[in-house]
């Protein structure tokens, strides 16, 4: 699904990520950690298409993205959700409008009813007219997830999705990615909250990618 054969990135530098060799299977469930500027936000961009690799070979649903058009690269990230570490919202459309978006954009506009479910399924049934400065922590994050699943991506990659959260909340969140993933959804969360990790793994089988000395390698089971 997303298979990086001997990628390396660098903004210009010098190599930032190197010889990172690794795929991620449908269905997966991973967790991405490594200290502050070691790259997780670059290797989700890299994930989602949004660099290129600068060697190597990336493979996104099966196309190597080298040599792919802009078409081509949006209909990829179009297979995919992408919640961002500062979920940012239209502060003048009402939530329910702001979750919707991507549906709207692409005249695909989802139907109230699936919206509805949606908002009640991340807790924001009460919010759905609010306007977004309206909201807490908490509440934006989960709407950023609701926003980021409304096409029904194949794959979800979170930034730090519980960075600014209280731990109740965090685990909230945490709960509704591992639902997504008995869904049957590839999950991919970028963290330095190790216990969010240990408690995941408590839940599903997942796997901890750690970058260090510019390599992502899967960590042991020390974790
Ligand atoms: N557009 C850019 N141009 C040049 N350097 C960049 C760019 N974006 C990020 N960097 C640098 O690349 C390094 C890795 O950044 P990145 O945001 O991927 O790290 P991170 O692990 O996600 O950090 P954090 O945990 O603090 O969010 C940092 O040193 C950062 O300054």
């Amino acid at each position: 699904m997303i298979a990086f054969e001997n990628v390396a990135y660098n903004y210009g530098g010098g190599e930032l990520l190197s010889e990172v060799s690794l795929k991620l299977a449908p269905g997966s469930f991973h967790f991405l950690t490594g200290p502050s500027g070691s790259g997780k936000s670059t290797f989700l961009k890299l994930c989602y298409g949004e660099l290129l690799p600068t060697a190597g070979r990336l493979t996104l649903f099966d196309r190597e993205v080298r040599g792919l058009n802009r078409d081509e690269i949006a209909r990829i990230r179009g297979r995919m959700g992408i919640v961002h570490q500062d979920c940012q919202f239209l502060d003048h459309l009402p939530m329910a409008a702001n979750v919707a978006l991507p549906a709207t954009v692409t005249g695909r506009e989802a139907p109230m009813q699936d919206l509805a479910d949606l908002m009640g399924w991340v807790g924001l049934a009460d919010v759905m007219q609010a306007m977004p400065p309206h909201l807490s922590g908490g509440e934006r994050q989960r709407a950023a997830l609701a926003r980021a699943i409304i096409m029904s991506p194949e794959v979800v990659l979170a930034d730090e999705p519980t960075g600014n959260l209280d731990w109740d909340m965090s685990l909230r969140l945490l709960q509704l990615l591992i639902e997504l993933n008995r869904m049957g959804k590839t999950i991919l969360i970028a963290t330095h909250d190790l216990n969010l990790i240990r408690t995941a793994k408590q839940q599903v089988a997942a796997r901890v990618l750690r970058i260090a000395k510019r390599r992502v390698q899967l960590a042991g089971a020390d974790l």
